[in-house]
């Protein structure tokens, strides 16, 4: 093997999301299956025997690729080096729970994060926030971390795309793979919105397919939006393996590019585009190529889309004005 390793910092590395994460990393998943990777697990204390567990289990599949495990607790040996940095580590919601709740508490995981990234990651440094409220979270580690192009932080909400792919194709007959240009909009929270508007199916305009604004606006988009309160009804605990599958794909998506005649959805800091005020990290449609990423332009935003659209943002500057009144930003 003749590539050089790439460094795979996971935070939360003890938790159930990282269960699920792990093993897909070291097997070639994350970023391609000639892409040898050594991992960092950073967890806090009371995580470290945890990890340990999930390192000794690492180690007995035999993964040709993984050249190297490493545990701490401290941000700065986790993030020495580090190319690409999945931060999961964070406190779940639980029943009952909004996002809004998590802000202070999860504040004072992302902001040592951000620095310790700052200080230590290297130049090509890719970051992606999984831990909620993701885009928030994102945006408090961006901010510790001037030195850092500021691109280079992004929060998931392909959890949120893959759900809503998986919801039309259902509604529609369709296959999952027949659908493409499906767009997540602004916070990964109750708010977001999933727009189909310029979406298609099998090359047709999935809006038209569907032909329902009814089913769109009471069953599609509160059912995608609610979907993560939905597991945790269901499973007493949030979902684990699809939002491990989730930053799985978001991270390959922005290192391997986007298929032609298709885009994404990531949590990216907004240039101003489509009415986004700048800076905050909210969910577009991008496509990504060579490891980077851009938004696609010159969308026709209808009345039923602007709304929604405006809502989401709204509550993502809320939640920027919140961490930014607790000196967080
Ligand atoms: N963006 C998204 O689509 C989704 C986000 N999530 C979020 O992901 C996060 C993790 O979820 P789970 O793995 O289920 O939680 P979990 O509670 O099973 O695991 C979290 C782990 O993070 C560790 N941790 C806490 N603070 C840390 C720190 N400062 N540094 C390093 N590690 C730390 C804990 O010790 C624990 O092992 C939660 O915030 C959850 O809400 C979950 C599903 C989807
Ligand atoms: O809702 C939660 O707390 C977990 C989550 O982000 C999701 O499943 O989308």
């Amino acid at each position: 093997m003749t590539r050089t390793p790439v460094n795979v910092t996971v935070t939360g590395a003890a938790g159930q999301i990282g269960y699920a994460l792990l093993f897909r990393i070291a097997s070639g998943h994350l970023l391609g299956a000639d892409v040898p990777v050594r991992l960092r697990l950073l967890e806090i204390p009371q995580g470290l025997k945890a990890a340990e567990g999930t390192a000794m289990e690492l180690d007995d599949c035999a993964f040709p690729l993984l050249q190297g495990i490493e545990i701490t607790d401290d941000p700065n040996v986790g993030f020495d080096g580090a190319n690409v940095a999945l931060l999961v580590g964070a406190r779940p919601r639980t029943k009952g729970m909004e996002r809004g709740d998590l802000l202070e508490a999860n504040g004072g995981i992302f902001k040592p994060q951000g620095k310790a990234i700052n200080d230590h990651a290297a130049d090509d440094i890719k970051v992606l926030v999984v831990g909620n409220p993701a885009n928030t979270n994102a945006l408090i580690a961006q901010a510790a971390a001037p030195d850092v192009p500021a691109e280079r932080f992004t929060a998931m909400t392909r959890l949120d795309h893959n759900r809503a792919l998986s919801q039309l194709a259902k509604k529609t007959g369709a296959q999952v793979s027949d659908i493409k240009k499906l767009t997540i909009w602004g916070n990964h929270s109750a708010t977001q919105y999933p727009d189909i508007f310029h979406a298609e199916i099998a090359g047709k305009n999935a809006a038209e397919v569907v032909g329902d604004e009814q089913w769109l606006a009471d069953d599609f988009i509160p059912t995608v939006a609610k979907r993560g309160a939905a597991i945790i009804e269901a499973r007493g605990a949030s979902s684990a393996a699809s939002a491990a599958n989730a930053a799985i794909d978001h991270v390959h998506t922005w290192v391997n590019g986007t298929a032609e005649g298709n885009w994404t959805s990531m949590g990216i800091p907004s240039d101003g585009s489509y009415g986004v005020p700048e800076g905050l990290i909210s969910s577009f449609p991008v496509t990504t190529k060579n490891g980077t990423y851009e938004i696609v332009q010159g969308l026709d935003i209808n009345e039923f889309s602007r709304a929604r659209i405006d809502a989401s943002v709204q509550e993502l500057a809320e939640e920027r004005d919140a961490v930014r009144a607790l000196g967080l930003i």
